[in-house]
């Protein structure tokens, strides 16, 4: 029997990494059979093409590669991953922690279509492609950590950068990324997403709340709570 997918979301440097590294952490503290995956899958050969739309080899704007060629891009980096990495764990009965998924698409490129139906066209195509067409497994919840742009780019500022320095396309775009969150609170309502508002009385939330509120929605969804 499948286990559980559960995938940590959110826009650029909102903390998923670190909560969904502390989630994972904590269930396999209690014993549990638990897999952390994180996309883009930068380590392998299958994130190619993800790699050189981010480093702007086919543009140095986001919309020049249409949202359906870049979701293309980062579907084939998933299905690789999940072929090799962990499929059969999870077809078996284990926990799937995912940092971004194919809500990333959602996300980030969604945010590249301003009109309807136009938009809602591409959300349909891009369900059925991942999940009916390529086999993905739906998320049996996704947490979206809703972390207003000028909170990230302050979290961001805070942080080693990842590439040594180097910004990627949509990282250099701070309009695309508020428009991504703009984005992303519609598609989260949409979709039925677990919003986590991640600001308090005017300030971020510590992680170890924000954490201890996932951790009390996960808990449900593995029928531990
Ligand atoms: N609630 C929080 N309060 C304070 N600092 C935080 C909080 N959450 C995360 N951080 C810090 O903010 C930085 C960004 O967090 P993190 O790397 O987890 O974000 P991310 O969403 O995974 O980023 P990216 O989208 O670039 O992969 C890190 O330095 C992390 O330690
Ligand atoms: C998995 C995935 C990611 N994206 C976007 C989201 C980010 O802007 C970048 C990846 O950058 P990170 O900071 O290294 O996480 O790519 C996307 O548009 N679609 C996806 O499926």
């Amino acid at each position: 029997m499948p286990g559980k997918l559960i995938v940590i979301e959110g826009t650029d440097g909102c903390g998923k990494a670190t909560q969904s590294d502390k989630l994972a952490l904590r269930l396999m503290a209690d014993g549990l059979k638990v897999r952390k995956v994180d996309y883009p899958n930068y380590q392998s050969q299958s994130s190619a093409l993800v790699r050189m739309y981010l480093n702007g080899e086919f543009g140095s704007r986001p919309e020049d590669v249409n949202a359906y060629a870049a979701s293309a891009f980062y579907a084939v980096d998933r299905i690789a991953s999940y072929k090799k990495e962990w499929e059969e764990f999870y077809l078996n009965g284990g926990i799937v922690i995912a940092d971004r998924y194919t809500t990333s698409n959602m996300i980030h490129q969604a945010a590249k279509i301003t009109v309807e139906p136009d938009k809602t066209d591409y959300l349909d195509w891009l369900w059925d492609f991942e999940f009916n067409k390529c086999g993905l497994p739906v998320p049996d919840k996704v947490i979206f950590l809703a972390m207003p742009p000028e909170a990230c780019q302050e979290l961001m500022r805070g942080r080693e950068n990842k590439a040594g320095g180097v910004k990627d396309i949509h990282e250099q775009n701070s309009a695309y990324l508020a428009h991504c969150y703009a984005n992303a609170c519609d598609v989260a309502a949409r979709y039925g997403w677990y919003k986590i508002d991640c600001i308090s009385d005017g300030g971020i939330k510590s992680i170890e709340e924000i954490h201890n509120e996932i951790f009390s929605v996960v808990s449900k969804v593995i029928g531990r709570a």
